[in-house]
């Protein structure tokens, strides 16, 4: 009976106990709603029935967390009626508005992942004992979030919120469900637990077992507590001499107070266990050491915590502390990260640099080898006798047109592109011994055709010649552009100028004699450019003449050649091998030259003779008369050797289609006669490519000017000029395959016309011989007139002198007669003859 009486009274204990913390739960949410949304217009400790009928329509709900997480709710529906005034029954909202309102906060809450409710929670006919405790449990959660966010100091992004891990913390954090699992202090327990960081793999477990143990020794007391409640603190509630609140605000401050005042060094110490545990990270030195807080104030602080029955300061802050070792760890992980990365670079970059010098040594060593090969090359050329080809590509000067010149190697390859087939098959590639490109100086390709120009010292015959449509450069590369200084100088004057200084370096050992000719070829004429007579004086003063008088046939409109001007042309022949004298043009009128001055004299007077002649002709061409200038070097050595040489510059005229150019009268005579001219030189090549026996230089006068570089043993080289733009392609086409074809004619190997002095003395002999022959026989002639009749003395013809001729070869002159000067020439004489 005692028994049975003592478990009614414990039962009716239990249910006052748990009806006391729910009623003290509620006070609480309400107290914290009203310093949130303000008053809620109910009592202070309402009934469950009075906190549902507050909240029933969200509209608190919606404005308390839209003030801790704005917009949270993004749209709540307004009542118009007072906040106070909501809460009575008499005066329900509609029950949409309820829905809206309640459904958008629980939204919210799960967001927050606050614990949830049932939207029929709040419903009034559902209403039953105990329901209005998850409603609480929401509203108390959502004070926890606050509070959280406010310490966490708006860091919480940082940090997820303790509420994440709330249900499964306290799925394994709670003690066994006792009487007061649900009670206050067990919510507060809770929201310590909340503020545990997320468990996040074995690295937490340290952690997470300390607080474990925290939480386990809570729980413990809160056990304890429960097991020494004052007896007589009840019994007075029973008798009614004290009410729950009273009772149970006893119980908080005495017993709690006093055992947890007991337990917190054990606490203490578990916390300083476990921040000792995090302290073996280096990083964690310089963090605020848990120790440090005073025993003192920690109590104090807990004390209220727990008075208010929120102790999580110290978890809090132990939360932050692993946060920042954590990010110190983080740190250090990029910085060794970071470092490695940098040695990694480090080593890769020096590999690469290892790897540029091989490349680089390699690319040298591939330049020298390409240089050799072509070195190589052109002596198998020179020994092949090949005419060397050069092939200058002229700068573009038209923005618009396009560039044909698709690559330049270094090995003499050009590439070029057809405009009208861009594709692959519009490209044609071509080798000659050298390319140039547009920006190749004139000293560069000076310095090309040195080796060859030098030559013309050692006795070779040399002979350079320009070739390409008009306009592509030739006059440029030759004479260099009118009126440039001389830096910009062609081939003319730079190898004149290298001839002297040869010739003065040498002059120890080698007297030179330089000698220049310098011709024109104009439809199939040859002119002497260089002729100096009394009408050449009188040149300057014919030019003004011949200008003024285009000038009134301009304005006349009559043509130049209706005007018959008288002028001294100089026709000369070529003779086709050169004689003792070893001239080609032997008329020409020869000049002596001792310096670079001498001869840019004579170019200039060259060119105004040119100019004069063209205009006596006709005022518009000047585009086919095409200079030859011929640089003759006589040497003798100290040996008392001698040899002749001669260097051929020629500038040839535009190689163009007469069908393109579209001239009539005077000027397509002018192109046919180029055209012929070009197309005999076409012929030669293609005679001597193919090693025929007859070689027709007779065909053209430029021909037979070429044949001695051409046919002899000469050294010659082709400078090839082509246009880069687009409109010109086919010309440049044109070019270079005649000067591809150029490049495979073998002359043989190059001669030098050297001879030795015993050569010269046997030469000399032979002369005298032949001098004393001739006057031992006109002495016999002399004696055998005195010894037939002494008054009628035989008529003879008398012996003739032989022709000098032109184009045979003959070589011969007239001789003069001489005297045997000793018995050794006769003797010598007799076995020549
Ligand atoms: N390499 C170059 N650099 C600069 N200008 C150049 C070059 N080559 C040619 N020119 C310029 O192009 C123009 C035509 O050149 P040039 O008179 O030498 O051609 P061409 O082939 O001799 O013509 P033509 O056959 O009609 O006499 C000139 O004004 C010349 O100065």
């Amino acid at each position: 009976m005692e028994d049975r009486s003592r478990t009614g009274l414990h039962d009716f204990t239990r249910a006052s106990r748990k009806a006391e913390e729910a009623a003290w739960r509620r006070f609480q949410a309400v107290q914290w709603l009203e310093s949130i949304v303000g008053p809620l217009g109910i009592p202070n400790q309402p009934s469950e029935k009075e906190f549902i009928s507050c909240l029933r329509n969200g509209l608190i709900l919606c404005n308390a967390i839209n003030k801790i997480q704005p917009g949270a709710v993004p749209k709540v529906v307004e009542s118009q009626m007072p906040l106070e005034s909501l809460s009575r029954e008499s005066q329900p909202l509609p029950a949409y508005q309820y829905f809206e309102n309640v459904r958008n906060f629980l939204v919210a809450a799960e967001e927050l992942k606050l614990p949830a409710f049932e939207a029929s929670d709040l419903e009034r006919d559902t209403l039953d004992a105990g329901s209005a405790g998850k409603v609480v449990d929401c509203v108390l959660a959502l004070r926890t979030y606050n509070e959280w966010k406010q310490m966490s100091n708006g860091n919480y992004k940082h940090i997820k919120s303790p509420l994440v891990m709330h249900s499964a913390n306290r799925m394994h954090s709670r003690p066994p469900a006792t009487a007061s699992s649900h009670s206050c202090r067990n919510l507060d327990m809770s929201a310590g637990l909340d503020r545990q960081p997320p468990i996040e793999g074995d690295k937490q477990k340290p952690e997470v077992d300390s607080i474990e143990s925290v939480v386990k020794l809570l729980a413990a007391s809160m056990v304890d507590i429960k097991e020494n409640i004052d007896d007589n603190l009840l019994a007075s509630y029973h008798n009614g001499d004290l009410d729950a609140a009273s009772v149970l605000r006893r119980i908080m401050t005495s017993c709690l107070e006093e055992h947890l005042q007991k337990k917190l060094p054990e606490l203490e110490c578990t916390l300083k266990e476990s921040s000792k545990g995090r302290s073996s990270s280096p990083a964690h030195s310089t963090s605020i050491p848990l120790e440090d807080m005073s025993a003192a104030e920690n109590s104090g602080c807990c004390k209220a915590c727990l008075r208010k029955g929120n102790c999580n300061h110290r978890l809090l802050f132990q939360m932050q502390e692993k946060e920042l070792v954590d990010l110190k760890a983080l740190w250090l992980s990029a910085k060794r990260e970071f470092e490695d990365l940098q040695t990694q670079l480090h080593s890769d970059l020096k590999d690469l640099g290892t790897q540029v010098k091989e490349l680089s040594t390699a690319a040298l060593g591939y330049h020298k080898v390409v240089k050799e090969n072509r070195k190589l090359y052109n002596m198998v050329q020179d020994l092949k006798g090949n005419i060397r080809v050069y092939c200058r590509i002229r700068p573009s000067f038209s923005c618009e047109s396009k560039n044909v010149i698709d690559f330049i190697g270094e090995d003499g390859s050009l590439v070029i592109l057809d405009p009208l087939k861009p594709q692959k098959d519009g490209r044609k590639v071509f080798h000659f011994n050298q390319v140039f490109g547009s920006t190749a100086t004139q000293v560069e390709v000076f310095k090309g055709t040195q080796p060859l120009i030098r030559s013309v010292m050692d006795g070779y015959n040399v002979c350079i010649f320009a070739y390409g449509q008009t306009g592509s450069g030739k006059t440029h590369t030759m004479s260099g552009p009118s009126g440039g200084s001389t830096g910009d100088m062609g081939i003319n004057y730079l190898a004149l100028n290298d001839l002297f200084q040869i010739s003065k370096r040498r002059k120890d050992i080698i007297d030179y004699d330089i000698h220049v000719q310098m011709v024109e070829i104009y439809n199939e004429q040859v002119r002497d450019l260089l002729v100096q007579d009394s009408s050449t004086t009188k040149y300057p003063f014919i030019l003004v003449i011949l200008s003024h008088l285009n000038f009134i046939s301009l304005e006349r409109k009559t043509g130049p050649q209706s005007f018959c001007v008288s002028l001294t042309i100089y026709k000369l022949e070529i003779r086709s091998c050169t004689g003792d004298n070893g001239l080609s043009i032997p008329d020409a009128t020869m000049h002596s030259v001792n310096s670079t001055a001498d001869v840019l004299n004579l170019m200039k007077y060259g060119e105004v003779n040119r100019v004069v002649s063209s205009t006596a002709i006709n005022n518009r061409s000047s585009r086919s008369h095409r200079s030859c200038l011929t640089v003759h070097v006589h040497g003798k050595d100290t040996s008392g050797g001698t040899f002749r040489s001669c260097l051929h510059l020629v500038d040839l005229a535009g190689s163009e289609r007469v069908d393109k150019s579209e001239v009539t009268g005077d000027r397509l005579k002018e192109a046919q006669y180029i055209n012929k001219s070009l197309s005999c030189l076409g012929d030669v090549i293609t005679a001597l490519a193919q090693k025929n026996s007859h070689i027709p230089y007779r065909n053209s006068k430029l021909t037979l000017l070429l044949q001695g570089s051409l046919g002899g043993q000469a050294k010659t080289l082709m400078l090839a000029h082509v246009s880069p733009e687009d409109d010109s392609f086919s010309e440049t086409v044109s070019t270079l395959k005649f000067a591809q074809r150029v490049s495979t004619v073998e002359l043989g190997a190059a001669r030098a016309n050297k001879e030795s002095g015993e050569v010269m003395q046997l030469k000399e002999q032979i002369e005298n011989l032949k001098k004393a022959l001739a006057n031992k026989e006109s002495q016999v002639i002399q004696f055998n007139k005195t010894l037939d009749k002494p008054g009628a003395v035989t008529e003879r013809t008398p012996q003739r002198t032989r022709r000098l001729s032109i184009e045979n070869c003959s070589t011969a002159k007239t001789e003069k007669h001489g005297t045997l000067k000793t018995e050794r020439d006769q003797k010598v004489l007799c076995q020549l003859v």
